[in-house]
């Protein structure tokens, strides 16, 4: 038996059994070419699937959300994963029913599978996660349950997300963390339990919503001593503080979360509560004009801040220098574009020189991170973004609780 309060793959042997994969490679994509801008996640499941090489091995797992550029197919996932594992994946353009259910009956011993985009489903994500009732009633748990005898969930990545492919299957037979979980608990723990202060954040990148809920937690648990707020999370408390930052920075909040109005009181609540832990830009590089901007000028309402302007870097630097323990998840503004990749590009380099201990995270972060060559200067780089700063902030995780729950239903 481990060490974990829920199974892992240390727990059951998989010989000839037919095994549920749950996995994140959910990655950046190249909106013209859809190719895949950064493998990491990827390569990340090399031991858990070279370890199932015995057993007839399907693979789910989802990709962007609906309505954006990057919700794609995993067809080309499945290709690259094959070669990079050297193995061959049938893909399956379908995640359940008669093309699955024969593909499956049809397996072998060391066989794998990879069923479609999770997300093609609305199943997946809009039904009422608070009544299990409903989420074993889906058509994706009713048809998939009867293929298994196993379920591993190792999406690290999506573990606060309460998804039906991640925890519908909770009462359906064990359910197992896979090696990628543990892995990235135990090294997470070390941040997370670390008393060497001064303990910072960095959160950026364009997912508010997440970035402005942990932050409560992590100020009203002392998990962090400062967070240092760049990108559009950093322009939403910049709009909570009264700030102008001019309209397309605005509809771009807007038109990202509906909650919008409820995540300004959020983040204006913090403000009131904790002004010297939050740390904002006060400049930036606005694009297209590529101009640099103070928050005293007007931001034209056609411009967006791209990027985090050179009194801000300046600002962030000094907090990184006296850092003990730093995490960052979410760039400092457009980085994918050269012109405005330079308050990322400086803000990695500062941490990547620093003795602290250094975590990154999130699909966009770490591409960054690998683009400019700081990744071998990082002591860990977990595959989560939003899962990463969920679980460090000490609330409940949505797969934690299932995969916890499941061994106290299927355990001895
Ligand atoms: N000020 C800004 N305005 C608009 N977009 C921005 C801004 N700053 C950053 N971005 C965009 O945010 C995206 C990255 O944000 P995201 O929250 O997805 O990062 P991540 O957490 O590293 O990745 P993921 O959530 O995919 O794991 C990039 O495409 C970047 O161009
Ligand atoms: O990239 C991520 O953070 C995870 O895959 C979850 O994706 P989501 O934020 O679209 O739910």
């Amino acid at each position: 038996m481990n060490n974990y309060p829920f199974f892992t793959m240390d727990d059951f042997d998989f010989d000839n059994k037919c095994v549920y994969l749950r996995i994140d490679i959910n990655s950046p994509i190249n909106p013209i070419t859809q190719e895949i801008m950064d493998d990491s996640r990827l390569n990340s499941y090399s031991e858990t699937i070279n370890e199932l090489s015995d057993s007839k091995l399907v693979i789910t797992a989802h990709q962007g959300r609906p309505g954006d550029d990057d919700f794609t197919s995993l067809k080309y996932h499945s290709r690259y994963l094959s070669k990079l594992m050297g193995r061959e994946i049938l893909f399956i353009d379908s995640l359940f029913g008669s093309s699955v259910d024969y593909a499956v009956s049809r397996m072998k011993k060391g066989d794998i599978i990879m069923l479609e985009n999770t997300r093609f489903y609305s199943e997946e994500v809009s039904i009422n996660f608070n009544n299990f009732n409903i989420i074993e009633n889906t058509h994706i748990v009713k048809n998939l349950s009867k293929l298994f005898d196993y379920y591993i969930i190792d999406a690290f990545g999506a573990v606060h997300r309460p998804h039906t492919s991640l925890i519908g299957f909770k009462k359906s037979g064990p359910m197992i963390a896979g090696r990628l979980m543990e892995r990235e608990i135990s090294m997470l723990d070390k941040f997370k339990y670390s008393n060497q202060r001064p303990k910072i954040a960095i959160l950026g990148g364009s997912k508010v919503s997440d970035a402005v809920k942990v932050s409560r937690s992590f100020f009203e648990k002392g998990i962090v001593d400062y967070i240092l707020y760049g990108g559009v999370a950093a322009n939403l408390f910049l709009i909570a503080s009264g700030k102008n930052i001019g309209k397309r920075n605005i509809d771009f909040i807007k038109n990202n979360n509906k909650n919008y109005l409820e995540l300004i009181d959020m983040a204006r609540n913090l403000i009131e509560k904790y002004p010297e832990k939050i740390i904002l830009p006060d400049d930036f590089i606005l694009n297209p004009s590529q101009k640099n901007i103070t928050l005293k000028d007007n931001v034209p309402d056609n411009e967006l801040l791209a990027d985090i302007g050179f009194n801000s870097i300046e600002k962030f630097k000094d907090y990184i220098k006296r850092a003990k323990n730093i995490f960052i998840n979410g760039p400092m503004g457009m980085y994918e574009i050269n012109e405005y990749s330079i308050g990322t590009r400086e803000i990695l380099d500062e941490i990547s020189n620093s003795s602290a201990m250094k975590i990154v995270g999130g699909g966009h972060t770490i591409s960054a991170v690998n683009r400019f060559g700081f990744r071998k200067y990082m002591d860990y780089v977990s595959t989560g973004g939003g899962a990463l700063i969920n679980y460090l902030s000490g609330d409940s995780i949505p797969v934690i609780d299932a995969l916890i729950e499941n061994k106290k239903m299927f355990g001895d």
